[in-house]
């Protein structure tokens, strides 16, 4: 315990430490906003060299400019006492004082890393580790860890209970917040390994596992900012609902630079949040589909031509289906792309018209040349071709897989009949409902197949353009113009990116492994999971071979997380009950929190359901400050959310037990268990993740009977 004045008088000296930072601060957004206007007023000399120059410091002093915006709030967070007798204060980005000497050093730089790994037992020269908090330019509150007793000087003063717990018991808002002022030892482990080959983190719930991730991608932006915000960074995880969630710690840690999807969404231009139940997505996402996916790539379009007639000089010329199928065969060998090769296709064509009309002996027959040219002429012709070989969507191919009989034409011998039965009650309502977020994997799996249609080139006429395409004449506003049209296109570019963050990977189907991998070829990877929320219930071998085939051979690093920072140990054992069933050696993360109140379990008749959904949620909102989860079984969602209206506003959130992965509210309330349980594949697993949701409260609707 700290007496108040001592306390006063330590929030004094890092007020005192906070005015100088924020005042060097103030200084350095001037000189930005200075030579913001210096570039400008270089326009005036009207050379090329400098624009150039005027371009680039427009542009730097305006991102420094933003970056210092960006981080004033909490910008000191951390302070060092070391035996050599120096102070090191630690923030969200480095500040240096006009002689060059460093005030605040970056989280992310070597110097830093004391703070978040210097134990008791080993200090690491750390003396006394100090959290600060602060807002809006004022210390609120500061926490102390003793790490080295026996070198503390006498009149070095200790004050709070530790800053971790003081951040947990914290409200949860909307989005998940960073971590940067209580990143753990074991978690900084992971957040700074080495950026080449692959980091996998593993852990149960609640362990940082997310955070760790997000934190290591602004680490490596940090470290490496060439070779990674050149390549970009992608961050692939569960739902849009989990994303929503994550997206500002990014930005919150000065990091705009990555780019954050959610499997739903990663292939460009389209977007699903629709799930399958497990037992269809395990269908869909398993190996296998590649095979269908092939046979599908190569059919002929449904109520296409199914023969070409031509009456040429009198003549009947007639290429009958069987000839057209073997055509298209030829032109398409094993591994070609149909959208690319359809000129093999329309070469094929001709070349079969003019051994017909030789044959025939047409009268008056020109050269081949002209005799293609003549026929290539007619529109009839030009739309047989069109009809024929047209240009394909991937979901134009998926819709082919929605037809009964030509799925069962694909799947069969490769699908049993069970299988096959389920994707076609799957898919019939493709049309109506949408796409699932497992379609998004096969349709991604199909433009690799059909490949990119080819644009007959084009040229665009500039007058401007010089030799060796430089333009004779280049304004401001053009380069803004091509350097944003260049950021717009970098997801088209997307098998370079520098590094790719898989979150939840434990739910990664193989065939949406095969859609990561195709954008990390060249990336180093982050990977982060935990094996025992799986609702994967697919062949695992399978899903092991298309994993290693995305990762590589690239080097591995290991780290487990054992600390559960989420739950208190109340809600966490009923949690670890859960998983036991299944499990029962499963080693387990420890909570290292209580809050002295156990979750609450009613039981209720199903007629009753609704009512006390309604005031479970209503007691909760009452109870917590922060956020409120009602989890869901998959079917129930929509009802669920009609019962509870608007209440809460954006306090509370309806999500499925699907959707809940990776999420964290203050309070969960968990309609029927039982029936998320009931599912004989994952639903155990699945409970487990629903009921390692709360930070606060818990309470579980179950119906009787
Ligand atoms: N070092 C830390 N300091 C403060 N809070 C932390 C720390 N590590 C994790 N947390 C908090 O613990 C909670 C759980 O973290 P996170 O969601 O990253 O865990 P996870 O391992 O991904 O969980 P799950 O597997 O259950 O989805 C979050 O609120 C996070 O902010």
């Amino acid at each position: 315990m700290t007496d108040h004045t001592s306390l006063d008088r330590e929030i004094a000296v890092e007020q005192r430490q906070l005015d100088r930072v924020y005042a060097r601060l103030a200084e350095l957004r001037r000189a930005a906003a200075r030579a913001e206007r210096d570039g400008y007023r270089l326009a005036r000399v009207g050379t090329f060299g400098a624009l150039v120059e005027r371009d680039a410091m427009v542009f730097h002093a305006a991102q420094r400019r933003h970056l210092l915006d960006a981080e004033h709030e909490g910008l000191v967070f951390g302070r060092l006492d070391l035996r050599e007798g120096q102070t090191l204060y630690v923030g969200r980005l480095g500040v240096r004082d006009e002689n060059a000497e460093t005030l605040v050093v970056d989280w992310r730089a070597p110097a830093a890393e004391p703070f978040y790994r210097a134990t008791p037992a080993a200090p690491l020269g750390v003396i006394r580790r100090r959290t600060i908090q602060s807002s809006d330019e004022r210390v609120t509150r500061i926490e102390d860890d003793l790490l080295d007793p026996s070198a503390a000087p006498a009149e070095m003063t200790v004050v709070g209970d530790g800053a971790l717990l003081a951040s947990l018991s914290k409200a949860t808002g909307r989005g998940m917040r960073d971590i940067v002022a209580t990143i753990q030892r074991e978690q900084d482990e992971a957040i700074r390994s080495p950026g080449s080959g692959v980091t996998i983190v593993s852990g149960g719930p609640g362990t940082g596992k997310t955070a760790v991730a997000l934190h290591r991608a602004a680490y490596l932006l940090y470290s490496d900012r060439n070779r990674y915000a050149g390549g970009g960074i992608l961050v692939v995880g569960p739902s849009s609902v989990f994303v929503e969630y994550v997206a500002s710690v990014l930005p919150s840690l000065g990091e705009e630079s990555a780019t954050l999807r959610s499997l739903g969404t990663l292939f460009t231009g389209l977007t699903s949040t629709r799930t399958d139940p497990p037992d269809v997505a395990a269908v869909k996402g398993s190996l296998r589909m590649r095979r269908v996916l092939e046979r599908a790539a190569r059919d002929a379009v449904p109520d296409g031509p199914t023969e070409l007639r031509l009456l040429y000089r009198g003549e009947l010329l007639r290429l009958t289906r069987a000839e057209l199928d073997a055509i298209r065969d030829r032109a398409l060998p094993r591994g070609a792309r149909r959208n690319e090769v359809r000129r093999a296709g329309f070469d094929g064509i001709f070349a079969a018209l003019w051994a017909q009309a030789r044959k025939l002996r047409v009268g008056r027959l020109p050269e081949q040349r002209a005799f293609e040219d003549e026929i290539a002429e007619r529109p009839e012709f030009r739309e047989f071709l069109k009809a024929w070989w047209p240009r394909l969507h991937p979901r134009h191919v998926l819709g082919w897989l929605a037809r009964p009989e030509r799925l069962r034409g694909y799947a069969g011998g490769i699908f049993s009949r069970a299988e096959i039965r389920l994707l076609d009650a799957a898919w019939r309502t493709l049309d109506t409902e949408g796409l699932t977020i497992a379609d998004i994997a096969l349709l991604d799996e199909l433009d690799a197949l059909l490949g990119k249609p080819v644009q007959p080139a084009r040229r665009t006429r500039d007058p401007y353009t010089l030799a060796g395409g430089v333009r004779e004449l280049s304004t401001h506003a053009d380069r803004q113009r091509a350097a944003r049209a260049a950021a717009r296109q970098r997801p088209e570019d997307y098998r370079e990116y520098a590094h790719v963050v898989v979150d939840e990977a434990q739910d990664v189907s193989p065939m949406q492994w095969r859609m990561i991998g195709r954008r990390g070829r060249l990336a180093s990877w982050t990977v982060v999971g935990d094996p025992a929320q799986t609702a994967w219930t697919g062949d695992q071998a399978e899903l092991s071979r298309a994993r290693d085939q995305a990762l590589g051979r690239r080097r591995q690093h290991r780290f487990t997380l054992t600390t559960n920072y989420r739950n208190p140990a109340e809600i966490f054992a009923v949690a670890a009950a859960e998983i036991r069933r299944v499990d029962p050696d499963l080693p387990l993360p420890t909570a290292v929190r209580s809050t002295g109140v156990e979750p609450v379990r009613q039981v209720v008749p199903a007629a009753e359901l609704a009512a006390a959904t309604v005031a479970a949620a209503e007691a909760l909102l009452a109870e917590v400050p922060g956020t409120v989860g009602v989890i869901t079984p998959v079917p129930r969602r929509d009802e669920v959310a009609g019962w509870l209206g608007e209440r809460g506003g954006t306090r509370l959130q309806v999500v499925t037990s699907l959707q809940a992965k990776g999420m964290e509210y203050d309070g969960v309330v968990l309609v029927a268990p039982g029936e998320i349980r009931a599912d004989p594949g994952s639903g155990v697993r699945t409970l487990y993740v629903a009921l390692s949701r709360a930070t606060q409260r818990l309470i579980t609707l179950d119906i009787t009977g």
